[in-house]
């Protein structure tokens, strides 16, 4: 039995598959090789393309890669290896703009797009997300590019039918807005996809943007569902990382044995339940099949509304603290 969660976009793979959840190549991957302090651009990491191999085997088709990550070769090397054809599989990437601290990686989103179509090996993208706003026209990090001028450079490549969608990630409000006028207010090229973080502790990661990206039809992807299971940690006095202690660690419990799930496929439905589809990554094999069971079972409303109401109790954000 399947339980569909009404989404505000149906975004589908070019065959017409809808597309699952994400599976993620960023996170952990990205330190993963830029860790290894060698010139990683352009170099593949075989762990990485076995995972991608084995969440396409556990039935994901939706795989999020960025140019920040430095994995985009890695994905193209499972889409050449996979046995599943190109149009049945959806791949988002992310052009990363300059900010105050990185320089952008390349001289503008053209320049970004050729180079993602040569490592991912493909000669379209399906998803194609800037990846902040936080841009710096004025900086010699930004080559020159405001939020406007970049978005219209991606409106032009998906005139010219490389890109099947765009989207934007990190946005809130005042930036779709500014998105929007850049385009004259033609909604024919607003962004379909707003990639943010969220979770329980998280409910909203800028003000308002759940209420605006549901009334322009933009679909809210979640990235770090999980984070109350393993991203709260902070520095003890002797220096080492400890997981702090929050309010989930009871309720979560209770609703898994209620439900028979595990404690991650509570917080991916009570996600998908809300509209928002997770991205998330796991190394196990079992973990990967388990995110894409939760479309299988509902969670009662009274039970959502307690994850929120403890949630609302504590607060953590993982990502561009101080930005918004
Ligand atoms: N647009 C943006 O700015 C950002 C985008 N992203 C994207 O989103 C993707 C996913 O983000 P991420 O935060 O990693 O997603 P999640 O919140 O899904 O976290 C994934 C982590 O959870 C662990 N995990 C999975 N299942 C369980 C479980 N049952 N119990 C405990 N831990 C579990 C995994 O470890 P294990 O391998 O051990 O299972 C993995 O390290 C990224 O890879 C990236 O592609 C992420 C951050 C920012
Ligand atoms: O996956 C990601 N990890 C990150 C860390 C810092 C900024 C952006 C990201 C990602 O998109």
């Amino acid at each position: 039995m399947s339980y569909p969660v009404q989404l505000t976009q149906s975004l589908t793979t070019k065959s017409g598959i809808p597309i699952t959840f994400g599976t993620g190549t960023g996170t952990k991957w990205q330190w993963l090789k830029k860790g290894r302090g060698e010139d990683h651009q352009g170099t593949i990491d075989q762990n990485l393309v076995d995972l991608i191999l084995l969440a396409i085997e556990s039935g994901f088709n939706h795989i999020d890669t960025a140019e920040f990550y430095t994995t985009q070769p890695e994905v193209g090397a499972a889409l050449a290896q996979t046995d599943k054809k190109r149009e049945d599989l959806f791949i988002t990437t992310k052009y990363s703009p300059g900010h105050s601290k990185f320089p952008a990686l390349s001289n503008g989103p053209k320049e970004f797009f050729r180079k993602a179509l040569k490592d991912l090996g493909t000669s379209y993208i399906d998803l194609v997300m800037i990846h902040h706003p936080f841009f710096n026209a004025e900086s010699p990090n930004s080559f020159g590019y405001s939020l406007g001028s970049a978005w219209k450079e991606l409106v032009d490549l998906k005139k010219e039918g490389l890109i099947r969608y765009l989207g934007v990630s990190n946005y809130g409000v005042k930036h779709l807005e500014e998105t929007f006028a850049a385009v004259d207010h033609n909604p024919e090229y607003y962004p379909i996809v707003d990639q943010i973080e969220f979770h329980p502790y998280l409910q909203s990661q800028s003000v308002g943007i759940h209420e605006f990206a549901a009334k322009h039809n933009i679909l809210i992807e979640a990235y770090g569902p999980l984070t109350p299971l393993f991203r709260l940690k902070k520095k003890n006095d002797e220096g080492k990382e400890e997981f702090l202690t929050h309010p989930l660690q009871e309720l979560l419990p209770v609703l898994s044995s209620k439900y028979s799930k595990t404690d991650a496929q509570i917080l991916l439905r009570y996600t998908y339940q809300k509209g928002i589809l997770p991205v998330t990554t796991s190394s196990q094999r079992q973990r990967l099949i388990d995110a894409l069971d939760v479309v299988n079972f509902e969670l009662e409303q009274s039970d959502i509304d307690e994850i929120d109401k403890v949630g609302a109790s504590f607060h953590y954000r993982g990502f561009f603290e101080g930005l918004f």
